[in-house]
């Protein structure tokens, strides 16, 4: 039987990031794809292409969340960008009721090319709600300074102090991406589940064609876990289809480059293959 996943997240009307990236994925691993959208997304071209979330009703979240519970069980999910905070205790409480198998909590405070916090306010109910259910964390180095609550993360040592941390909010494992942010030659992720710490490296490309990786290496973790891989091969794998999308790039917009999503089946020809 096709595997379902979902993600709870925002609409990136730029169509890289978000549940544009999220549903893409989805399709691209073979699984059939549900989203619940929490808030939209918008950039200004007149104004420097400066972000604007609108959020959802939450009523109008949790009527998409019982549409889509109504099925047949949900294999995995992933969340995203959250919207309102009564959308993220929605979202938590839907996940406990349902007892989904595989949480992938993409705390996503921020976009790209900005320290500034989109939402600040939804961070310490998403520590406090979301954190805990999680299969896996996915936070950037920004994300993870946030939620490990450190001045700065600036090293691998940084990286697995701040792992450490994040651990401790509840979630089973963590793995923070260093990606372009980290001053190392490589990309590199540190991946931990309270007992051995992992490092995920790949080549760093040199490119601004980053807009929508991180949605999308955690969409595609979400897929891999629903397939029965083991968290850390389902980080691995997602981190081969995260950097192909990101050699593969696609400038769009003078502002931010887009990954391609279907570049590791489609360009690169590798096909996701776990049935
Ligand atoms: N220029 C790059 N070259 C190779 N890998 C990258 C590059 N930028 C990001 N990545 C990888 O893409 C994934 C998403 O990371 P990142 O872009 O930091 O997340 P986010 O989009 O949430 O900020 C990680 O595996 C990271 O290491
Ligand atoms: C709806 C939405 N979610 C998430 C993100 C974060 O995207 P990324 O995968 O680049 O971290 C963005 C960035 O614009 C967005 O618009
Ligand atoms: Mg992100």
């Amino acid at each position: 039987m096709i595997k379902k996943t979902l993600t709870i997240a925002g609409s990136d009307s730029s169509g890289g990031a978000g549940i544009q990236a999220d549903l893409k994925t989805f399709q691209e691993f073979g699984t059939f794809g549900f989203c619940a959208i929490t808030s939209v997304v918008t950039m200004d071209p007149d104004n420097n292409w400066s972000h604007h979330v609108t959020s959802m009703e939450p009523a109008l979240v949790e009527q998409q969340l019982k549409t889509i519970f109504s099925g047949k069980p949900i294999d995995g999910l992933k969340t995203g960008m959250l919207g309102a905070i009564e959308t993220i205790e929605i979202a938590a409480r839907y996940i406990k009721k349902h007892q989904v198998k595989h949480v992938v909590i993409d705390p996503v405070m921020a976009c790209k090319g900005s320290d500034e916090l989109l939402q600040p306010e939804n961070v310490e109910t998403m520590k406090k709600l979301l954190l805990p259910l999680a299969t896996i964390a996915t936070p950037n180095l920004l994300e993870a300074k946030f939620l490990a609550n450190v001045p700065t993360i600036s090293s691998l040592d940084d990286m697995k102090q701040a792992a450490e941390k994040i651990l401790e909010l509840g979630p089973k494992t963590v793995v923070i991406k260093g990606g372009k942010a980290l001053g190392t030659d490589k990309a590199i992720d540190v991946f931990y589940d309270g007992k051995e710490f992992t490092v995920l490296s790949e080549n760093k490309i040199q490119t601004h064609n980053n807009h929508g990786a991180g949605c999308t290496f955690a969409a595609a973790i979400t897929a891999g876990l629903t397939k029965g891989l083991s968290t850390e091969k389902a980080a691995r794998q997602a981190k081969s289809f995260v950097t192909a999308a990101i050699k593969n790039g696609v400038d769009i917009y003078p502002y931010v480059g887009h990954i391609w999503h279907g570049a590791y089946n489609h360009a690169e020809k590798r096909i996701i293959d776990n049935n």
